[in-house]
């Protein structure tokens, strides 16, 4: 089934992002083979960098995806929402992820600035996909003031440690069973991936484990198709973990050579 996010509606459950590639070409063929159709982008960290600018947010364009821009590198609210601000003049879209960094060495989010940020943004008719932690009471209040998806990081971003807590992503997950939740950050390996698929994430956002991969685009892949195995795989029911062997073969009416 497809994913709807913000009243559009998607097939493929990877998000990717955009930084990092060796080059623009090799984004490209990534973004192609990974059949994504949201690709999150770096507006601060464009601008900033000066040479890509309009040539990269016209490569991004050109890709002919649903652009998710990204407030990467702001560390307070009202840098978050300056830098949505020009978000939606670039890119004319409402769509924002917020991240608003709190940790230098963790890159975790200070998801008190997280929660206001939202909350001034939502007022200002954004939809707002926030990067967060994996924290149920914070999940709340995103929720409350008005985010209808959530993107819990499941590792510092970067650090390709796979997830970190996963009983906090069960809980997360039954906490919140009628939300859209999208886990953001940390994942390393298309087995990870497959794992918080398997809990029943509604999605996946990477980066750093395609970008900084030896075959960008074979892994881009690689991740489409973890994804959507363990999409498959929570949705047909899985068996639980047992302590005992159970024989898969019956015994009943075995010959007897005695
Ligand atoms: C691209 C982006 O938005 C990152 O901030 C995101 O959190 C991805 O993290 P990884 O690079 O660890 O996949």
């Amino acid at each position: 089934m497809a994913l709807e996010l913000y009243g559009k509606t998607v097939a493929s459950r990877l998000l990717l992002g955009t930084a990092r590639y060796p080059s623009p070409a090799v984004l490209a063929e990534a973004v192609r083979r990974s059949k994504t159709e949201i690709v999150t982008v770096s507006l601060r960290r464009e601008t900033a960098g000066g040479k890509a600018g309009g040539a990269f947010f016209q490569l991004i364009r050109e890709l002919g995806v649903h652009v998710l821009p990204n407030t990467a590198g702001c560390h307070s609210a009202r840098e978050a929402v300056l830098t949505a601000k020009m978000a939606r003049e670039v890119f004319g879209t409402t769509w924002i992820k917020l991240e608003v960094i709190g940790h230098h060495d963790t890159l975790q989010p200070d998801v008190f600035q997280l929660v206001e940020a939202a909350k001034i943004l939502v007022s200002e008719s954004f939809e707002v996909f926030p990067y967060t932690t994996d924290d149920l009471v914070v999940g709340e209040k995103l929720l409350a003031a008005g985010c209808r998806v959530l993107m819990p990081w499941c590792a510092p971003i970067g650090s390709a440690m796979g997830p970190q807590n996963l009983p906090a992503l069960k809980s997360m997950r039954a906490e919140f069973p009628d939300v859209t939740l999208i886990v953001d950050a940390g994942i390393g390996r298309p087995s990870h991936a497959t794992t918080v698929m398997e809990l029943g994430y509604d999605a996946v956002l990477l980066n750093t484990a395609v970008a900084s991969a030896g075959d960008p685009a074979a892994m881009a892949e690689a991740f489409a198709k973890a994804i959507e195995a363990g999409h498959i795989a929570h949705g047909a029911g899985m068996l639980e973990p047992r302590d005992m062997a159970v024989p898969s073969t019956p015994v009943i009416g075995k010959g007897v050579f005695a």
